[in-house]
């Protein structure tokens, strides 16, 4: 696991549709988080310029928009994507292993194409908001960590730098898969804090001892009355 300061392993997720919310939010807990993760409902209504804008702010920008499509288009998503200079973006590890394969040597060629770095990729593996009874749903009958540990040995074996998983998942995977390849794990709630929609769920310090790299932790920060305690607070339970 690389070495970060623990604060810097939290990134919080402005779900939210508006540029001067993301960039109050942005201003407001730098300095207590590492990063800020822009979604679809932030893409959607903000677009490219927004994203620029978001990232001038200064903050390490992981940019969340769970590409999943043949590889052709998925690989011409990541080339248009690929300028806006973000340091994380994701797609779904169940787009399978062309649709990864074509995604990487995509954001490799469009980094020395507009001479940025590359952005790291994240498979997505199984949804924190789902348990072993959404996946019978959707005819996967393997459990959650069997699902997971599946979809991120392909993911690496296709050489995308990392995958987002549940914390339940974090020891198997860093396990197997070693310490360079990226655990960036949301469904992450403080002691008491209301589970919302998330299923696999487990406290920012419990996470970081099972070896994330990164959080990813939205309202528990966004719609707190204080956000800058909120996420402050967070920070000294990760020990910054
Ligand atoms: O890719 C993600 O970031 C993601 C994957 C996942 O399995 N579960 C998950 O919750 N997320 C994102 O992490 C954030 C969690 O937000 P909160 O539940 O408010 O902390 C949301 O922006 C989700 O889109």
């Amino acid at each position: 696991m690389a070495t970060i300061a623990p604060h810097a392993r939290v990134f919080c997720a402005a779900d939210t549709d508006s540029l001067s919310s993301a960039l109050d939010l942005a201003r407001e807990i730098k300095g207590a988080v590492g990063g800020i993760k822009l979604g679809l409902e932030f893409f959607g209504a903000c677009g490219p310029a927004g994203v620029t804008a978001v990232r001038a702010e200064g903050l390490p920008v992981f940019l969340d928009l769970k590409l999943y499509d043949i590889p052709n288009t998925v690989a011409h998503a990541v080339r248009a994507l690929t300028p806006l200079g973000v340091d994380f973006m994701t797609l779904h590890a169940s787009g399978g292993p062309a649709m990864l394969q074509a995604a990487v040597a995509a954001a490799t060629a469009a980094a020395t194409e507009f001479n940025v770095a590359r952005p790291q990729l994240l498979a997505v593996t199984v949804l924190t908001s789902m348990d072993k009874s959404d996946l019978e749903a959707i005819g996967v009958a393997a459990d959650p960590a069997e699902q997971v540990l599946r979809l991120a040995r392909m993911a690496k074996a296709a050489g995308v730098d990392g995958v987002v998983c549940s914390a339940h998942e974090i020891k198997a995977l860093r396990a197997e898969l070693g310490p360079d390849f990226i655990l960036m794990v949301p469904g992450i709630r403080p002691m008491g804090a209301d589970h919302g929609d998330q299923k696999r769920v487990m406290t920012p310090a419990e996470a970081v001892a099972a070896g994330a790299d990164h959080l990813v932790i939205g309202r528990p920060i966004t719609q707190a009355a204080d956000r800058k305690a909120a996420a402050r607070a967070i920070a000294t339970e990760l020990g910054s």
